[in-house]
C-alpha cells in the first residue's frame, strides 16, 4: 500500500506531467515540421509556444518539492521535465522505502540524549547515486564533548559529516544543529544555521598557495563580513602567528592542517566538524592536536571527528558513533561499546607441548581459546573465569606461568560489533532503548 506521502507526491507531480508532456510534444512538432512539410504557421507559432512551455516546466520544477538534482534536470529542453519527474519519483521512492522514526530497528534517542545534544540526526537519509544510499542515520552529538565518527572505508562517515553541514541534501528525516528549541527533529533541516554555528574541515583544506596564511584567512573573513582581527585570533589559537606571513606554498602538511583548523575556527563556531584531522600529522602534531581539541571542548565547543584511528578516538573521545554500510551501528560512550565485547584472558606456560595440551583442555571445556602470535593462549571470557582456567591446567599437571585478564580495545570492540552485526543481519551489538543504534 502506498503511504500518504507517496500519494501526495504523485498528486503534486500531475501539473508537471501535463506541462512537460506538452513541452516535449511542441518540440517534436517543431522538429518534425522542419524536416518534413515545413508549414510556416507551425514554425511561426511553435517556437514561442515551446518557449512558454519550457519556462513553465522549469518554474514548476522549482516550485514543486523536488530534490535539487531533479530540479536541475528540468533545464534540458524537451525531455528535461520528464527526466526531472523520473528523478524525483525515484528519490521519493527511495525515501518512502526507508524506515521512518519509530521503527523497531531505529535508534531510540532518550530525553537525556536529546537534552544534552548539540546535534541530533533523526532518521536522515541521502541518495548519492542509484546504487548508493546512506541511512537512515540516527545519532546524537553531546554538547561541549568530543564525538568520534568511526567506521571502515566507505562506511559513510564523510557523507554523514557532509549531511550535517548541508553539503549533501537529505531525502528524508531530520538533521538539527542546536536542537534545544526544536520540537520535531525528525523533520528539521537546520543544518548549520548561521555561518558561525559550524566550523568545518572536510578533506584537504584548499588555500591559495601564493598568498600568506594571514592573507588566505583574511579573504575568508572579508567574504563573511568579519573584521581582519578574526583571522589573526584564529591563527593565534592554532599556534601559527609566527608563520602567518609565510606563503602557504612553503607550509608543511601539518601546518596546512593547522591552517585548515584555523579557517574552521573563524567566527568562533559552537560546533566544529573535522574529517580525518590527523591525516599527515607526525606524532608530535597528533599530540598537539589532541591537546588543542580537548581545550576547545573545555571551552564548550562541540567537536565531531571522523577517523579510522580507533586508538586515537579511544584516547580522545567522550562519545562514539560507529557506522558500517551507510548505517549507524552504535551511538554512545566508548565504555558502552567496550562493554559489548567481553574481555580475554591470556595464559602462558614454559613449554610449547604443555601449551598445546592446555589449549586442548580449554577448548574441550567449551571455552573459545586460541594461540596468539606470541605463543600465549588467549581465552575469551570475563576475568572471573581465570581461577577455573588455572585449576583446569593444574589438574592436568601444567603450571601456568602467566594468567592475566586483558581489557578489550576499542578496535576489538568495534570489529566484534561489526562482525556480529553482519552475521545477525545488521542488528546492534546489544539491545538497548537508549543509545544503541539498530542496523539491518
Ligand atoms: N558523490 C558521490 N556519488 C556516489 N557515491 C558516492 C559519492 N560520495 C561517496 N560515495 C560513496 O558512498 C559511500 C560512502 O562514502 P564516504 O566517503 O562517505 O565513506 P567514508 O566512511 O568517509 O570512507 P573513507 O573512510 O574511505 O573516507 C562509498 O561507497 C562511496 O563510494
Amino acid at each position: 500500500m502506498k503511504s500518504s506521502n507517496s500519494r501526495d507526491r504523485v498528486a503534486a507531480m500531475t501539473p508537471m506531467r501535463v506541462v512537460s508532456s506538452l513541452e516535449l510534444f511542441s518540440l517534436l512538432t517543431i522538429v518534425v515540421n522542419r524536416v518534413t512539410v515545413h508549414y510556416p504557421a507551425i514554425t511561426a507559432t511553435g517556437g514561442p509556444i515551446h518557449g512558454l512551455l519550457y519556462v513553465a516546466t522549469i518554474v514548476l520544477a522549482l516550485l514543486l518539492p523536488f530534490p535539487r538534482s531533479a530540479k536541475w534536470l528540468a533545464v534540458i529542453p524537451g525531455v528535461g521535465g520528464i527526466l526531472a519527474l523520473w528523478r524525483a519519483r525515484y528519490i521519493g521512492a527511495v525515501a518512502d522505502a526507508q524506515p521512518t522514526a519509530g521503527h523497531a530497528f531505529d535508534v531510540e534517542l532518550t530525553e537525556g540524549d536529546r537534552s544534552t545534544a548539540a546535534v541530533v540526526v533523526d532518521c536522515a537519509t541521502a541518495t548519492l547515486s542509484n546504487a548508493t544510499k546512506i541511512g537512515p542515520l540516527t545519532f546524537s552529538v553531546p554538547r561541549g564533548r568530543i564525538t568520534g565518527l568511526i567506521g571502515p572505508n566507505g562506511a559513510g562517515k564523510t557523507t554523514a559529516l557532509r549531511m550535517l553541514c548541508g553539503l549533501v541534501e537529505s531525502d528524508a528525516g531530520g538533521i538539527c544543529v542546536e536542537p534545544s528549541d526544536c520540537n520535531d527533529t525528525a523533520h528539521c533541516a537546520h543544518t548549520g544555521g548561521s555561518p558561525a554555528d559550524l566550523g568545518v574541515l572536510i578533506e584537504s583544506p584548499g588555500f591559495l598557495p601564493g598568498l600568506t596564511a594571514r592573507q588566505n584567512l583574511r579573504v575568508l573573513t572579508r567574504l563573511a563580513g568579519w573584521a581582519d582581527e578574526v583571522a589573526d585570533t584564529a591563527l593565534e589559537r592554532v599556534g601559527l602567528t609566527e608563520s602567518a606571513d609565510r606563503r602557504v606554498s612553503t607550509y608543511s602538511l601539518g601546518m596546512k592542517q593547522r591552517l585548515g583548523l584555523a579557517a574552521a575556527l573563524l567566527g568562533h563556531p559552537s560546533t566544529i566538524i573535522l574529517d580525518e584531522p590527523t591525516n599527515g600529522l607526525d606524532p608530535h602534531g597528533i599530540v598537539e592536536l589532541r591537546t588543542f581539541l580537548r581545550s576547545l571542548a573545555t571551552d564548550g565547543v562541540t567537536v565531531i571527528i571522523a577517523s579510522h584511528a580507533l586508538d586515537e578516538i579511544e584516547e580522545l573521545c567522550d562519545h562514539v558513533v560507529a557506522m558500517n554500510h551507510g548505517r549507524v551501528m552504535f551511538n554512545g560512550s566508548p565504555n558502552r561499546l567496550l562493554e559489548s565485547r567481553s574481555g580475554t584472558i591470556r595464559c602462558r606456560t614454559d613449554d610449547p607441548a604443555a601449551t598445546r595440551a592446555v589449549l586442548e583442555i580449554f577448548t574441550g571445556q567449551g571455552h573459545s581459546a586460541q594461540l596468539d602470535h606470541d605463543g600465549a593462549i588467549v581465552v575469551m571470557g570475563e576475568p572471573h573465569i581465570a581461577a577455573t582456567l588455572n585449576d583446569s591446567a593444574f589438574a592436568a599437571g601444567v603450571v601456568l606461568t602467566e594468567i592475566s585478564p586483558v581489557r578489550p580495545t576499542l578496535t576489538d570492540a568495534f570489529l566484534a560489533a561489526m562482525s556480529s552485526a553482519d552475521a545477525e543481519g545488521f542488528r546492534p551489538p546489544t539491545p538497548s532503548t537508549s543509545t544503541l543504534a539498530a542496523v539491518r
